[in-house]
């Protein structure tokens, strides 16, 4: 614990400031001089009065407790552990809401009544607005735990308390409260403070703890056996992996910041993927495992599966590889389509097109921008159709590199080429065999790959690089690409032949800013990012998100709810503009800034055209006037008018 100045010391300072407005550096305690200042911004004055207004009535604090509930609920056995720590030492434990209101306290009675004198009592506000530099209120301030002794309250009256106080935070790093132990500054002892803060933490956990059921839990440690004690971190995870929340130490362990929550995954961050974690704890359910981070630390971890799924759902160990873009578990049976479709007339019409080939043996071809919703759509027809039962192989042919492709697709005998797997490979077409393959961006297949590709279409063999036998196949053929594919082949740059085989029917799915199911689809983009809760969002924030062009379509849409609701606190339900990642933000400002110039320009057009239409009916009234005063006699209103008799019929005509 460090030691503070002498009272007369701090008394000296704290005149100085009031006389000369500045603070003697040494001896002062950064955060104790930052706080005086702000004290005396806010008008206080140490000898100063308190005033009345700074006491929730019992309705206000009623309603205060009511709102507190969760984090009141998870306080009062810590600090009932607590007080019985600090018990006859003259001192009390204080739990006061984001807002400095204390909301509940253990003390007793003889320094309850002590402290009731300077208001330390439930509903008092310790803010520092109010009460100047004190424990709970500078703790806010500053965002970290403090001690605040004697003389560095900045009120003379509270100048015979030592006081201790850590915040308390949630999931996603927003101050939910603060824990404090308040004395007399007698008394006040060294441990004090490691109790406050190690207090403080178990709140954090078991708030954390009590709110996760949607999510994953990882809990970790530097140490095996760290696990399960207040020291150790926890970070939660979405169903897919991405990171939404966890506790300091967890966060800080996994190196990340909480603006990283909702745009970091796990599968990036570990050497160990989520899918093999899981299925450990379906084999060892007790056991941490031993996980490195990808600079090579060593962590232990202990994965906690969402409340209720891992019963039913036995994790895949077969794919270890870290999955960059996970995608949602295909739907066992029925109408996968009519489940995606929310209501966007050409996506429906798409979805109905599609359903009536699926199972025959046509081709289908989705066209649409990047991010449209391509893939799923394929994985939708396939899950509805009768092949569902089989595999769905995916493979971006933009993704593969060009040397490889004619491997990773057709196969390879054992030893065919420098790097090959010593017993070959069968390839992805094969691994097709019954189900659907889907070539995602088919428009970036290298020629000389689309006459193979297309030899194996027309002759439903495959016969591997390196020689070996030609294999049977039967799959259904589900192709995607971003680029208008007939313009493509009409260049040369595609396979005419080839597009035609594949090219048995073609669907074009919306852009995102063209769709007109904007509000239900993102309805339905949230209920699924948080299925254990009712979620909305704010109708002026919904009418903003559904002007922006959304370059990146679906994906990037998820991606932004995704982190915006992994920015909802425990007990909020409606995301809005302060839950958008800042990025987004901008844009969306950049945004209304742009509609706001289209249309005032548009505006300046019409109030021009409608000049340009007074002015031409003023021109008509003075052409019938002319012609009316010169009885019919057009030469004499031309030239009345000042015009030839020519332009006088032919501006007649306009
Ligand atoms: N209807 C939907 N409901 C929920 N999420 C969706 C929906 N459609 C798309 N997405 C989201 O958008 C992401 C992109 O979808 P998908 O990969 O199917 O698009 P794509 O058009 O194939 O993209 P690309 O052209 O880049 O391959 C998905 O991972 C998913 O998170």
């Amino acid at each position: 614990m460090r030691t503070p100045p002498t009272a007369l010391a701090l008394r000296q300072a704290r005149q100085r400031l009031l006389e000369h407005g500045d603070c003697p550096s040494e001896g002062i305690d950064v955060h104790v001089a930052r706080s005086w200042r702000r004290s005396l911004a806010a008008g206080l004055l140490p000898g100063g009065r308190l005033m009345d207004t700074e006491h929730a009535n019992a309705a206000e604090l009623k309603r205060l407790m009511a709102s507190q509930h969760e984090l009141l609920v998870h306080s009062r056995p810590v600090m009932d552990v607590l007080f019985a720590q600090v018990q006859g030492s003259q001192s009390m434990v204080i739990l006061a809401d984001a807002r400095g209101t204390l909301m509940h306290t253990l003390g007793q009675a003889d320094f309850l009544q002590r402290a009731q004198q300077v208001a330390l009592s439930c509903g008092a506000s310790w803010h520092e607005q109010h009460r100047g530099t004190n424990a709970i209120g500078t703790a806010l301030a500053e965002g970290c735990e403090i001690n605040i002794h004697g003389g560095e309250h900045f009120l003379e009256r509270n100048e015979f308390l030592t006081c201790t106080a850590a915040p308390i935070m949630s999931a996603t790093g927003k101050l939910l409260g603060v824990l404090d132990i308040s004395g007399d500054h007698r008394a006040g002892h060294p441990h004090t403070h490691g109790l406050v803060s190690m207090a403080a933490r178990l709140i954090e956990n078991r708030l954390i703890t009590a709110t996760a059921a949607p999510y994953i839990r990882l809990h970790l440690h530097t140490q095996r056996e760290g696990i399960g004690t207040v020291a150790e971190g926890i970070v939660l995870l979405s169903g897919d992996g991405w990171v939404v929340g966890g506790n300091r130490a967890g966060m800080d362990w996994m190196r990340l910041a909480p603006a990283d929550i909702g745009s970091a995954q796990i599968n990036t961050l570990l050497d160990v993927p989520l899918n093999t974690l899981l299925a450990q704890h379906y084999h060892r359910p007790t056991e941490p495992v031993r996980v490195q981070r990808l600079n090579g630390e060593t962590l232990f971890v202990l994965i906690q599966p969402q409340q209720g799924t891992l019963s039913g759902r036995t994790p895949v160990l077969a794919n270890p590889q870290p999955q960059a873009n996970p995608t949602p578990p295909p739907t066992p049976a029925g109408d996968a389509l009519a489940q995606l479709d929310t209501g966007d007339v050409r996506w429906r019409s798409a979805a109905d097109k599609a359903r009536r080939v699926a199972g025959k043996p046509i081709p289908l071809l989705i066209q649409g921008e990047s991010g449209v919703g391509k893939e799923l759509f394929a994985r939708a027809v396939h899950d509805s159709g009768p092949r569902r039962a089989k595999p769905f192989v995916a493979i971006n042919c933009a993704a593969v590199p060009e040397n490889l492709i004619e491997a990773e697709l057709f196969g390879y005998a054992p030893g065919a080429f420098t790097g090959a797997r010593r017993d070959g490979s069968p390839g992805r077409v094969r691994e097709a065999q019954g189900g659907t393959l889907f070539l995602d961006e088919i428009g970036d297949m290298p020629l000389a790959m689309q006459a193979r590709l297309l030899r194996v279409l027309q002759e439903r063999q495959v016969s591997p690089l390196g020689g070996g036998p030609s294999v049977a196949v039967d799959f259904a053929l589900i192709c995607a690409t971003h680029c208008k594919l007939r313009e493509a082949a009409e260049q040369g740059r595609f396979r005419s032949d080839l597009y035609y085989r594949i090219n048995g029917l073609t669907v074009q799915l919306p852009p995102l800013r063209e769709r007109t199911d904007f509000a239900v689809l993102t309805k339905r983009l949230i209920n699924d990012l948080n299925p254990a809760r009712q979620v909305g969002m704010a109708p002026e924030l919904l009418e903003r998100l559904r002007q922006h062009p959304w370059p990146g379509n679906l994906r990037q849409y998820a991606n932004v709810l995704r982190t915006a609701s992994a920015m909802l606190d425990t007990d909020e339900t409606c995301i809005d503009w302060v839950h958008l990642p800042d990025d987004v933000q901008d844009d969306l400002s950049a945004q209304a800034h742009t509609n706001q110039a289209q249309d005032a320009i548009k505006s300046e057009t019409i109030q021009a055209a409608s000049s340009a239409l007074n002015l031409q009916e003023l021109a008509h009234d003075a052409m019938r006037q002319a012609i009316h005063s010169s009885r019919g006699n057009m030469s004499q209103a031309a030239r009345q008018l000042g015009i030839s008799r020519q332009t006088l019929y032919r501006k007649l005509n306009t």
